[in-house]
């Protein structure tokens, strides 16, 4: 098919778009940043996209709680818009503010039974906003967007990363299922504590993906790591050929080949 398009969906106070929509470009894609109004007025505008991708930032300021509002705002009147792009077999992704939005709106797992979403991205566990750079490591092969990646250092930068599932039985029924997909390790790979662990995830949790894998929300920032230029060392040799986030937007890209 054609070069895949992706609708960066941004908000007031949304500050990772451009980035996102580099990231994309170079990744081979088409990109194109649409203001959540515009979308909300035009909902048919989602149709000539095959991606959808919420970036990261502070959209309505983290007002209520990082997500909320953006999140409310799908979940009552774009919900059947976003249902209907991941239906057609589309990629839905969200990054750091954009996973908190997938997971506040419902889009990435459906609501339980009492109608509360059945896992959260709560406050991190230092009670600070926390801004380093991660070891993660991927898990199982259900996600598209961590197709043939085994690990990635990548810089987290939030204050509401915790992920916490509603509960012990939900949080192994994700496991099992494979959706929990991306965690955080120390620098050999090993179970992460803080601060490599940035923010208390339970079982280190950095990235989920719907029961499909084509909906995934990680915390940790790829469109920060595109060029080797990006890591920290690179002068010391430690980058790759390639930034280590670009993988990600290359696979959502050549999903569509
Ligand atoms: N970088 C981000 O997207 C930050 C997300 C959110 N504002 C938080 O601090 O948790």
């Amino acid at each position: 098919m054609a070069t895949p398009k992706a609708l960066i969906l941004r908000a007031p106070g949304t500050n990772c778009d451009r980035e996102t929509a580099f990231a994309f470009q170079l990744a081979g894609g088409q990109a194109e940043r649409v203001h959540l109004n515009r979308l909300l007025d035009q909902p048919s505008l989602a149709e000539g996209f095959q991606i959808l991708c919420l970036p990261g930032g502070f959209s309505y300021g983290d007002d209520i709680a990082a997500g909320r509002i953006v999140g409310s705002q799908i979940r009552h009147h774009l919900d059947d818009v976003l249902r209907e792009f991941i239906d057609a077999g589309k990629l839905v992704l969200g990054i750091c503010n954009g996973f908190q939005i997938l997971l506040k709106s419902g889009i990435l797992l459906p609501d339980s039974d009492d109608g509360h979403p059945p896992a959260t991205l709560a406050w991190n566990e230092s009670q600070r906003f926390v801004d380093r750079w991660v070891h993660l490591k991927t898990f199982g092969d259900k996600c598209v967007f961590l197709k043939d990646i085994e690990k990635m250092y990548l810089p987290v930068a939030h204050a509401e990363g915790r992920f916490a599932a509603r509960d012990a039985a939900m949080l192994k029924s994700l496991e099992t299922a494979g959706q929990l997909a991306l965690r955080y390790t120390n620098a050999a790979g090993g179970e992460a504590a803080f601060p490599d662990c940035p923010n208390g995830a339970q079982l280190g949790v950095a990235g989920a993906c719907d029961a499909t894998g084509r909906v995934f929300g990680l915390m940790p920032h790829p469109e920060r790591h595109l060029d080797p230029t990006h890591h920290p060392r690179w002068t010391r040799g430690e980058a790759g050929e390639v930034g280590d986030g670009l993988k990600i937007f290359q696979n959502a890209v050549q999903y569509f080949a």
